[in-house]
């Protein structure tokens, strides 16, 4: 990986020098309304002269009319190519930011301040940029590698518990695919842990290990995608309803169920590993409710999933607590078959 990652309650301090050193001519900080109050305040103080831009918060706006927004604002403060833009907020300001930055007058230059445990510990690590099209989760977007990213726990201060708990999922993720001692270790304190600082060096190392082993996920890096394939699914289906849309990570935590559920079926987990995932994961993340007619909606959604070929669903299972194999083929059946599972748990 190219990017350098900061971490720590002084990796903003890091900032001014990156800034001084790169020279770029100038700088545009996008926000969203809860890090403009939250976030921007500390930011601030790291920062030469720059502009703001300001979009709504949360998935539903992780669209190409917002994109249009911040192109447009781009070009009316003149960014030139060579500008940064600073991406302070979750997952999705990131993603975002990131892919109108690289796509604007074919790239500039964009730094990650990420200010959610969902970002700090994934999103903001990687270089995979991007948003949804017609509902279709990250549909449009493209690798590219920020200049650093800047890792500040101290913003989780101010994170509502809803949004710690989906980060905490992505972390789960990384142990279930990589840590088996970590896995077996939790007794749900993750979520009341002083040590945040500790959780996110632990995710942050797994996840760019595998990031820097397969950058463009033509294999390894699809192990970072296990419970996306039903998870996004879900994620996708609820986000057209509004009041029932469920955070990213809360998706990821019902597609982990599913997926662990088919590893199971396929003979690679046993019954005593698939039962310790589901009460742990149970114990965390609320149900979320699913009618059979839902089921059947999402199970086709997973057809849309980025790492199917021709016609064929290629799911990231578990071998193991703490190992995943990918490129598994699973059916539109056994999706659903996960799904009712799931409803009965
Ligand atoms: N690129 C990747 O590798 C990758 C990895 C995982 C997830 N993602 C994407 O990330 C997105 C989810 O990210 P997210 O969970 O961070 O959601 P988010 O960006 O919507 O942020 C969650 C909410 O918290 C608010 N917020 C942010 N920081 C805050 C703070 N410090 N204090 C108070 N409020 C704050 C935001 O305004 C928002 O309302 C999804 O779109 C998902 O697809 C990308
Ligand atoms: O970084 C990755 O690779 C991941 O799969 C991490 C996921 O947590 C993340 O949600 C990612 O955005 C999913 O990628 P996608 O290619 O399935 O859209
Ligand atoms: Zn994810």
């Amino acid at each position: 990986m190219t990017e350098t990652i900061h971490i720590g309650r002084d990796a903003l301090q890091e900032l001014p020098e990156l800034l001084k050193n790169r020279a770029f001519s100038r700088v545009a900080v996008l926000v969203d309304e809860n890090t403009l109050h939250h976030c921007y305040p500390q930011l601030k103080r790291h920062l030469p002269e720059h502009d703001l831009i300001q979009v709504k918060s949360g998935e539903a706006n992780k669209t190409l009319q917002t994109c249009e927004h911040i192109w447009q604002r781009m070009t009316e403060l003149n960014l030139d190519r060579w500008s940064v833009l600073v991406n302070l907020g979750g997952g999705v300001i990131g993603d975002m930011g990131g892919f109108c930055a690289a796509v604007f007058k074919r790239g500039i230059f964009f730094v990650q301040v990420p200010t959610t445990l969902l970002a700090q510990v994934d999103a903001s690590v990687g270089g995979k940029t991007g948003i949804d099209f017609h509902g279709l989760k990250n549909h449009i977007g493209v690798y590219q590698e920020p200049q650093a990213v800047f890792i500040d726990p101290a913003f989780l201060q101010t994170l509502p518990q809803r949004e710690l708990k989906s980060g905490y999922a992505e972390i789960i993720k990384h142990w279930l695919i990589a840590d088996k001692d970590m896995f077996m270790e939790q007794r749900h304190i993750g979520l009341f842990t002083e040590d945040w600082e500790g959780l996110i060096r632990h995710s942050v190392n797994i996840k760019s290990g595998v990031v820097e082993a397969d950058p463009l996920e033509g294999g390894l890096r699809k192990v970072l995608n296990f419970g996306h394939t039903v998870g996004h699914a879900v994620e996708s289906y609820l986000l057209e309803q509004q009041e029932r849309a469920l955070l990213h990570g809360e998706a990821v935590a019902v597609g982990m169920l599913c997926e662990a559920w088919i590893s199971k079926k396929h003979g690679l987990l046993s019954e005593q590993e698939l039962s310790r995932i589901e009460t742990f994961l149970v114990s965390v993340y609320e149900k979320a409710t699913l009618a059979e007619q839902d089921i059947q909606h999402i199970a086709q959604l997973a057809l849309q999933d980025k790492k199917n070929t021709k016609s064929t669903i290629n799911c990231t299972l578990l071998s193991g607590i703490g190992k995943a194999v990918y490129d598994q083929p699973i059916t539109v059946q056994e999706i659903i078959e996960s799904l009712r599972y799931y409803t009965l748990l």
